[in-house]
């Protein structure tokens, strides 16, 4: 968006002096200001929801945390329902919106979000959009547009989210393609369906699991993570201040449990921020050198070591140009790659991810691959891992690296992921958002995860 008059107050200091302070937006507006924003942020600029949400000059940078909250909300459904959004909102229009709108489409986005899937009022999340459209250059020559087709969006909302197909409309046919070519039609299903609940909040606990899972009232699954309803503030749990725990997909805390008992033993860590799988190897007594390029993220990892009283070597380094000198017991790799098992929690993935970007990661990976090999041991352990679904940064890439690499297989047990037997395929850790269904919705599924284990030959 262009922000004209979608922008907050200006700050008391740049305010000249004498001016009156300009009235504070009603209640709740401010959210949409700053959700709008966002949602141009993510479908025009193609910018990841997190950098616009924790940019310090972004647009839920100067949200009280009422508002904040409310925003938040918003625009994880305006990106999680987009599909079906930008269906319902078709069926009012005619043609394309004109290019010289504005934020108009985001607009219209963020009222049919709250229209169809939240209780919100119709008429506040009408005249809330058609307020915001008057107040910019652009958009407010369609004001009366706005009215109509979020009137007659408000009116017809049962019929349209009857006639919705909610798991194609949200799901990019490439993705939906991968998922059935590689699980099945039946599987690639449950997996869209997964991507519209919210997924739980997970933790790793620092020492004691069981005790942590008491303590906050959480369900212990059987890999050993600490499971909570999603919502609510993390610092303000028990035992998060004292570093009891760190936030942690399930399948996430896998892969550094493949490592096997690493206490004493030198492990290199590529790829490491923000650091979940590097406080895991630093509690269980691995000497770590945590390896990753963007010093940024690695300052994360830095927060996450000081809160919860583990140590590890940090390095900011290119993986592929990191020489220690010295070889190292065991290696992890979790690899960068289109992040497309983590759907449930960055439903953006979907909008912004493409095809291209699996084939050059995928070609990164393997470069990646190669240097791990390079780092360890005969004898050494390597695990590569990745959070996406797309078998070509999974399963594909251990058969390259088996057949190019000096590696032998070492299959993974069900035993060492607490009994899971589904997401032990061929081998392999295979784990997809539909494993682990459980009753509330809000406290099923997992991040789809790949890991593969090998010996240095
Ligand atoms: C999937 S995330 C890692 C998550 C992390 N292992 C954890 O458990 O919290 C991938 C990371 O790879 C880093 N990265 C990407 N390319 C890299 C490279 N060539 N060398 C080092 N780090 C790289 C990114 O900065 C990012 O932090």
């Amino acid at each position: 968006m262009n922000g004209r008059g979608a922008r907050g107050p200006a700050s008391d200091r740049q305010r000249p002096r004498g001016q009156r302070r300009p009235p504070k937006p009603a209640p709740g507006v401010a959210a949409r200001i700053a959700v709008v924003a966002a949602l141009h942020a993510v479908t025009a600029n193609h910018r990841p929801a997190d950098t616009v949400l924790d940019d310090p000059s972004g647009p839920f940078a100067t949200l009280e945390p009422r508002e904040r909250a409310l925003a938040r909300a918003i625009l994880g459904i305006a990106l999680r329902r987009h599909g079906q959004i930008r269906d319902a909102l078709g069926r009012f229009l005619d043609k394309a919106l004109p290019k010289k709108s504005g934020p108009l489409g985001s607009i219209l986005e963020v009222a049919a979000a709250q229209i169809l899937f939240m209780d919100v009022a119709d008429h506040a999340a009408v005249s809330i959009a058609v307020d915001l459209a008057g107040q910019d250059r652009d958009a407010q020559h369609f004001k009366g547009l706005a009215n109509a087709v979020l009137r007659r969006l408000a009116e017809g909302r049962d019929a349209i989210l009857a006639d919705q197909d909610e798991a194609v409309l949200n799901t990019p046919r490439w993705l939906s393609t991968s998922w059935t070519a590689a699980y099945g039609a039946e599987s690639a299903l449950s997996i869209a369906l997964a991507h519209l609940e919210e997924a739980p909040l997970d933790l790793t606990a620092r020492s004691d699991a069981a005790a942590l899972a008491e303590r906050l009232g959480g369900t212990l699954l059987p890999t050993g993570t600490v499971r909570l309803l999603p919502g609510g503030a993390i610092d303000a749990l028990d035992g998060f201040a004292e570093g009891a725990f760190w936030v942690q997909d399930a399948a996430a805390a896998l892969p550094a449990r493949l490592l096997g008992d690493v206490a004493g033993r030198a492990v290199a860590d590529l790829c490491a921020a923000p650091g979940g799988k590097t406080l895991q190897l630093a509690a269980a007594g691995a000497l770590v050198t945590a390896v990753d390029h963007s010093a940024e993220r690695l300052k994360r990892v830095e927060q996450n070591l000081a809160r919860t009283g583990l140590s590890a070597r940090l390095v900011t380094a290119d993986a592929l140009a990191f020489d220690p000198g010295e070889l190292y017991d065991a290696v992890l790799l979790d690899a960068p790659c289109s992040a497309s098992g983590t759907i449930r929690r960055h439903p953006d993935v979907a909008l912004l991810k493409r095809p291209a970007d699996v084939a050059a990661l995928a070609e990164l990976q393997r470069k990646l691959l190669a240097r791990a090999v390079s780092l360890l041991r005969p004898g050494g352990i390597l695990v590569y891992s990745t959070c996406s679904l797309e078998p070509a940064e999974g399963e594909a890439q251990a058969e390259w690296a088996l057949r190019t690499l000096p590696l032998s297989p070492s299959p993974m047990q069900p035993a060492e992921i607490g009994g899971l037997d589904a997401l032990c395929r061929g081998g392999y850790l295979r784990s997809l958002p539909s494993d682990l269904p459980a009753d509330e919705p809000r406290l099923s599924g997992l991040d789809g995860f790949f890991a593969a284990r090998f010996v240095k030959n």
